[in-house]
């Protein structure tokens, strides 16, 4: 409660504080830069959610910032609009561009995201240009500020008009940021394959953040335009890309204050490259907070030599620079590479987040208090388990050009039990799991769930069906807290519509999804590690992770892909007493497992693969002592004499 009396109270000061500056600052200059720090701090927010929360390298936001500019100057003098519909139209055609790049962009990843968006902007700069007849070309575009209900918009108006829009948005983008809604968007960064298979809809999501970035950045560039009141394609180019970008990152991602700090480095930039004095202060700043936070780094072995040295030696190239340049301005492109250098390798945090660590450690601001777990009865009910067919696999194949991974499988697993399925390395194990999960489509065969065929090759319409899994190779959400990667993948909590979760008006299901992911965590050990980043867990809880995450889902069948690869031996024993306990609940389990203790112990029955084909099924001991199976594993026929321990086959059949 203290942290978000603190936040808010923070934010209040800082937004009345800025409502005063027109009564009390009468130069038209230092107006001039608070207003567009205001629309910088709209443009910011908007790119933070493709590059902090998607953690993409978005490079069409400044064509979004010069269309919704464009939509705004054109509505106001083509068509005589006020400036409210011409604003609602620089936004909306933000919303809608922005949505119809992401449909195809987001199905590529990393560099080729970025060279689809770079394009983008180019292609826009070109047609904002060559559109003459429209745009103006290169000779510009001339509007004048509408009024608002009769009253001409003098600078102190304009700048309050900008500031409250811009809180609007920062309170509305707080509270979707903070729900589902911006979990999914950091869950699907750190794992699409995972958030699919929570059920979380990664394309929905990612076009949804893409559009809502780009709608912001058509806001603001509405804005861009009543504030100049002239309008030139070639002020949105990669040149102002960069320093949008230095903005996010030196201000800090994942944070509206991180967008305020990057929006007012954006808007003194101009400044401090025209006045060496103010240049040389500045870059003498960064090398000594460079130089102090290496060493501190580097003493403290937090920190290695590379990312400790190199800024130090990026901002001292600047202060040299500062001492040797004629025209500071003429190098402004290799200072502002210089210093996103700087700040992506020696603070990834960025500003804000650096000092947001600072200052929770100075006031020792306390964690908002967490409600009491749900009651396990109400969250995951017992269910009947009557021993009927839950899971039929028919004929099922899956080859990869030659390689025949799953070549006629036909298996049935019973609701309530325990399944095993077991196999030497390579013989198809983990596509079966990714068959039925809907990562792979089957080559041929069906999947049938209670009777009904299950979708295929779609793990989220799998997931929604009732199939939860883990991963053999953990796919955790590994910037979210462990409480975070549980209440993603919740079933059944949120139903609260968009306007809702917008205005705020969402809390008391986001405290329910708290205590329903707390019972959860609480069921594999975690509760007191709730507010712990995944990624920070030891490797034995964050597999314990993974199946809290997945019982989240509520599913019918529970598919656990080798859980106990790489636990010591008590985290095995720990996950064997987890498994019960879930069974307890009659939750269908399919193990797929190595260690034959853990199967032994845990399933009623096991199917043994070898080269994508069923050698045996039975109980832990019919399949031990099964002849193919012994064969299996130890790479030839069981002979009466031999040990079935360790023998060179190609993998021992544990004991
Ligand atoms: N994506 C893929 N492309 C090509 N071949 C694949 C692919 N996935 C699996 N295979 C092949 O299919 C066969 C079965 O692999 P799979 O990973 O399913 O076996 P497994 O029983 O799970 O093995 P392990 O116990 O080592 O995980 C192997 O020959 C493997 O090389």
């Amino acid at each position: 409660m203290k942290r978000i009396l603190l936040l808010r109270g923070a934010e209040l000061i800082v937004f009345a504080l800025l409502a005063t500056i027109p009564l009390l600052v009468v130069n038209p200059y230092a107006l001039g830069l608070l207003t567009l720090l205001a629309i910088y701090g709209i443009l910011l927010i908007g790119l933070d959610v493709t590059v902090g929360y998607l953690g993409q390298v978005n490079l069409a936001h400044v064509a979004f910032l010069g269309l919704g500019a464009y939509t705004a100057g054109l509505a106001v003098t083509k068509l005589g609009l006020g400036m409210a519909p011409a604003l609602l139209a620089a936004m909306a055609v933000g919303l809608l561009l922005g949505g119809l790049l992401a449909l195809p962009a987001l199905r590529l990843e990393g560099p080729q995201f970025a060279l689809a968006t770079l394009s983008f902007a180019a292609l826009s700069t070109t047609a904002l240009n060559e559109l003459e007849g429209l745009t103006g070309g290169a000779q510009g575009l001339s509007l004048t500020r509408p009024p608002i209900f009769g009253h001409s918009l003098t600078p102190p108006l304009f700048y309050w008009l900008c500031m409250a829009l811009l809180a609007v948005v920062w309170m509305l983008m707080r509270n979707l940021l903070a729900s589902q809604w911006g979990r999914a968007f950091e869950a699907l960064r750190d794992s699409p394959i995972a958030t699919d298979a929570m059920g979380v809809g990664t394309y929905r999501h990612k076009v949804a953040a893409f559009a809502l970035g780009s709608g912001l950045g058509g806001l603001a560039g509405g804005l861009y335009a009543f504030n100049f009141q002239y309008l030139q394609p070639q002020s949105f180019v990669y040149d102002l890309m960069i320093i949008l970008l230095l903005g996010v990152v030196l201000g800090g991602r994942k944070s509206l204050w991180g967008a305020f700090v990057g929006a007012s480095v954006i808007v003194l930039l101009p400044n401090l490259l025209s006045n060496r004095l103010l240049f040389q202060v500045f870059s003498g700043l960064g090398f000594a907070m460079a130089l102090a936070a290496g060493l501190r780094g580097l003493v403290k072995k937090t920190t290695r030599p590379f990312q400790a040295l190199a800024p130090v030696a990026a901002m001292g190239l600047l202060v040299v620079g500062g001492f040797f340049v004629e025209n500071t301005e003429d190098w402004r492109k290799a200072i502002f590479a210089l210093m996103l250098f700087s700040v992506v390798v020696g603070l990834p945090e960025g500003l804000m987040g650096f000092l947001a660590i600072f200052l929770a450690k100075l006031f020792r601001v306390p964690h908002a208090p967490l409600p009491e777990p749900s009651d396990i009865e109400a969250i995951l009910p017992p269910r009947a388990s009557d021993g009927a067919p839950l899971l039929v696999l028919e004929d099922l194949r899956r080859h990869f050009g030659g390689v025949k991974a799953v070549d006629g499988l036909s298996m049935t697993i019973k609701s309530g039990s325990i399944h095993g399925l077991i196999g030497p390395n390579g013989s198809g194990k983990s596509t079966v799991v990714n068959v039925i999960s809907g990562l792979y489509t089957p080559t041929a065969g069906r999947i049938l769930l209670r009777g009904m065929v299950l979708p295929s090759g779609s793990l989220f319409q799998v997931s929604k069906s009732g199939v939860a899994r883990t991963f053999q190779n953990l796919q955790l959400f590994a910037e979210l807290t462990a409480l975070e990667n549980v209440m993603v993948a919740l079933r059944g909590v949120y139903r609260s519509p968009l306007p809702l979760v917008l205005l705020g008006l969402a809390r008391r299901e986001e405290r329910q999804a708290q205590a329903d992911a707390l019972c959860l965590l609480d069921r594999v050990g975690l509760k007191d590690q709730a507010l712990t980043r995944a990624k920070d867990l030891t490797y034995g809880a964050q597999r314990f992770l993974e199946v809290a995450r997945a019982l989240a889902r509520k599913p019918d069948l529970l598919i656990l892909d080798e859980p106990a690869a790489g636990l010591a031996h008590p985290d095995v024993v720990q996950l064997i007493e987890i498994i019960k306990r879930i069974h307890r609940r009659g939750i269908s389990i399919l193990l797929i497992e190595h260690h034959m203790d853990v199967v032994s112990e845990l399933c009623d029955t096991v199917t043994v693969l070898d080269g994508g084909r069923v050698i045996a099924e039975g109980t832990p001991d019919e399949v031990k002592r099964h002849p193919k199976v012994v064969e299996a594993y130890l790479g030839q026929p069981p002979q009466p004499e031999t040990d079935t321990d360790t023998a060179g086959g190609a993998e021992p059949l544990p004991a």
